[in-house]
């Protein structure tokens, strides 16, 4: 399948950077602000960008792994959160209030039957994973159907008026799948990218990685990404990579969020380069792992706050900035319109 991603033309560059210049401050003097109201003029084509039906997507999976012993808690924390998601409790559901975002849950595989629900989206692919310590967590089929579930998904939203979306997800495990996954994608040394997740002890994390070194021993590193995604992947993870590659077909700003989101968008962005342009990195997370992800991606977040949660939390905590950088473009004075003067 391919995709229809444009990368940013530079047709606007010029234009929006003499608007942003023109504003009363000093050159420059808005620092990140500014590279991210040109980034979104850029996207949206126009030097007066809005943003519009902002949401948070939370993908929810479980992992057949889980079972092995590679997170902190029981698989059954994956179910039993998004019932909180569905209540209004986690604090995903805090923050999106907050920001007046919309917040959508997804079940793209979690191995609980929910059931019709109202607010939960049913991508259910299967109940759960395989555990990739013993076989490859999914079949090519089922890979196949995760990404184009995720891509109409965006893909719906985009004709609702959407033009932004913040990405998150919840699966017991899934710190494991995203070390796994980057491995494949980047290379680095599989030891240097798995953590403490949710909160492993020293024992724990040493398990974890004889665990994850086994899973490799068996699966490898497979050269196309889709096969990655295949062997180690979640279905929260694979229906991110499918939503992500469907927003940067439709124009929209992509809000990326800490470890497992940014090990999605490795995968997107081995199949489609093009969807970096569209990206913008709200933190770093605590989870070892993310720095180098980040760099492999030469991509630089808006904040570091020691965030290691997940759900969106740290997409949806970003917002403000994304705002304020449309709202200064649009809105403040320029030197001009001011009668302020200029730089002697
Ligand atoms: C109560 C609770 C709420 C969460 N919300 C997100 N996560 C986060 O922790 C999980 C990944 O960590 P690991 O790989 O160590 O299991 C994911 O579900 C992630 O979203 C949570 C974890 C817990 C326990
Ligand atoms: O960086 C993240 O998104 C993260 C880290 C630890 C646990 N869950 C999520």
């Amino acid at each position: 399948m391919s995709y229809d991603i444009a990368p940013l033309d530079t047709a606007l560059v010029d234009a929006l950077q003499a608007k942003v210049d023109g504003k009363t401050k000093p050159l420059g003097a808005l620092g990140r602000l500014e590279l991210l109201a040109m980034q979104i003029g850029r996207i949206q084509q126009t030097l007066t960008p809005s943003l519009t039906q902002p949401h948070v997507l939370v993908f929810a999976g479980d992992h057949g792994a889980a079972k092995a012993g590679v997170s902190a808690y029981p698989q059954d924390v994956t179910w039993q959160m998004v019932e909180n998601f569905l209540a209004g409790g986690a604090a995903i559901n805090v923050f999106a209030r907050q920001m007046r975002l919309g917040l959508r849950i997804v079940d793209a595989g979690v191995a609980h039957d929910f059931g019709p629900r109202e607010g939960l989206i049913n991508g259910k692919i299967a109940a759960g994973t395989a555990n990739y310590i013993e076989q490859p967590a999914m079949t090519p089929a089922q890979c196949d159907k995760a990404i184009r579930t995720g891509r109409k998904l965006a893909h719906s939203l985009a004709e609702r008026g959407c033009n932004a979306v913040g990405f998150g997800e919840m699966g017991i495990g899934n710190t494991a799948s995203a070390s796994l996954i980057t491995h494949g994608i980047t290379g680095v040394p599989l030891p240097q990218l798995v953590g403490r997740g949710t909160g492993l002890d020293d024992a724990g994390l040493d398990r974890k990685q004889a665990l994850l070194g086994t899973a490799l021993a068996r699966g490898g590193r497979p050269s196309d990404p889709l096969d990655v995604l295949a062997e180690y992947g979640g279905f929260e993870i694979a229906m991110m990579v499918g939503a992500m590659l469907g927003a940067a077909e439709k124009r929209m700003v992509l809000v990326i969020d800490g470890f497992i989101v940014t090990a999605a968008l490795l995968v997107a962005h081995a199949m489609s380069p093009a969807v970096l342009d569209y990206c913008v990195f709200a933190h770093r997370s605590e989870e070892a792992g993310h720095r180098a992800q980040l760099a492999h991606l030469d991509a630089a977040p808006l904040y570091d706050l020691g965030l290691r949660l997940g759900e969106g939390t740290g997409a949806a905590l970003a917002w403000p900035l994304l705002q304020a950088a449309v709202n200064f473009l649009n809105e403040m004075a320029s030197f001009e319109s001011a009668g302020v003067s200029g730089k002697e």
